[in-house]
């Protein structure tokens, strides 16, 4: 693997907590200046492989690089104050005795340019006039950006960040979110945040590592790994999906729903994935699709549909009027992912 252009690479990294094994041979890279994502539901180890890239964790097996210098192996590990990695916190973690500048320039040694450099960042994250304002005085989404700015403040190599939006409430969540991703482009800055929200790891990041159980499954763009799962968990965890049987020979799949396209030459017995947005449906008083059950949202609505003896969910636009026991015929779009049935 080309090495050269990698933020953050970590091999064969475990992690044991009481005999439980928490991070199991982890490999992981992001490349520099890009934002990636720690994905997975509760448990799968997500914060402990940020916080043994942070240093506040020791790893037992493995090593962790950031760009060409090693942090981290089972005998050596560089103290956290000395990885130049930032960090972002779920709660913030502002100091509520000092004011919003000071808080800024906590990580800034005594330098000529200091209150230059905490100006710049209040610009930066929007918060130009409020240096004077105690924490308290601030927005949830207020204070997110001033342990922002904290972070990028000793202009650090990597910035790593914990659930960092959580704390905010829906409303404000996506505009916060989009916000720092802007600031985080505006500096180039690398960065890596923990979450167990896949649209907030697919809309934001430009990689996202699906973790389960202490294992990566996949790393790739949101793209790659929405359309092109490589396994059945990550299809499941990533989104919506409909899962029926298949004999695949070459590129070609014979199933329910007629014969497809593959997305990769496969032979034999296949389970395929396909997305609910990917089914097309037509009403047809001939098609063999049997409308079961209609969930209407406005933007777009769930259709449980029934062919053969088998039910599946598909997504279509507003504008079809549908409705119970209709026969609709279904095709698919574009070619599908087949994984070797169990
Ligand atoms: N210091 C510790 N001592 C003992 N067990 C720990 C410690 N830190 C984490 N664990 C355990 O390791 C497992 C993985 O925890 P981790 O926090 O990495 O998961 P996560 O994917 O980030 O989950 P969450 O989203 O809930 O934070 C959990 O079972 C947790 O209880």
């Amino acid at each position: 693997m080309q090495t050269a252009n990698l933020a953050i690479n970590c091999r064969g990294v475990s992690k044991t907590f009481n005999a439980t094994t928490v991070l199991d041979q982890v490999d992981f890279q992001l490349p520099q200046g890009s934002l990636g994502a720690l994905l997975g539901p509760s448990g799968c180890g997500k914060t402990t492989l940020l916080r043994l890239i942070a240093g506040f964790e020791t790893l037992d097996q493995g090593q962790i690089w950031l760009g060409q210098r090693e942090i981290a192996n089972s005998h050596r590990q560089v103290p956290p104050e000395q990885r130049q990695i930032g960090m972002v916190f779920q709660e913030y973690a502002l100091f509520p005795h000092l004011t919003v500048g000071q808080n800024i320039g906590y990580g800034l040694s005594r330098q000529t340019h200091k209150q230059q450099r905490i100006d710049e960042l209040l610009e930066l994250v929007g918060l130009s006039g409020l240096a004077q304002r105690m924490p308290h005085e601030l927005s949830g989404g207020q204070q997110q950006r001033v342990a922002l700015a904290r972070a990028l403040a000793p202009k650090p190599q990597l910035l790593l960040l914990d659930e960092p939006f959580s704390n905010l409430d829906a409303g404000l969540r996506d505009q916060v979110r989009t916000a720092t991703k802007q600031i985080l482009r505006q500096v180039g800055a690398t960065a890596l945040f923990v979450t167990h929200d896949q649209e907030e790891a697919l809309s934001l990041a430009d990689q996202v590592t699906v973790m389960l159980g202490g294992k990566v499954l996949q790393s790739a763009t949101p793209h790659e790994l929405y359309l092109r799962p490589t396994s059945r968990a990550v299809a499941e965890f990533v989104g919506e999906a409909n899962f029926l049987p298949g004999v695949a020979r070459e590129n070609r799949v014979e199933c329910a729903l007629g014969q497809l396209l593959l997305t990769k030459p496969m032979h034999g017995p296949v389970t395929l994935m396909i997305r609910p947005e990917a089914l097309n449906l037509v009403p047809d008083p001939s098609g063999h699709g049997q409308i079961m059950g209609q969930r209407f949202y406005g933007h777009d609505q769930l259709i449980d549909l029934q062919i053969g003896n088998l039910t599946i969910a598909a997504r279509t636009g507003p504008r079809l009027d549908l409705a119970p026991k209709m026969q609709v015929g279904v095709s698919v779009q574009g070619p599908v992912v087949a994984f070797q049935a169990e």
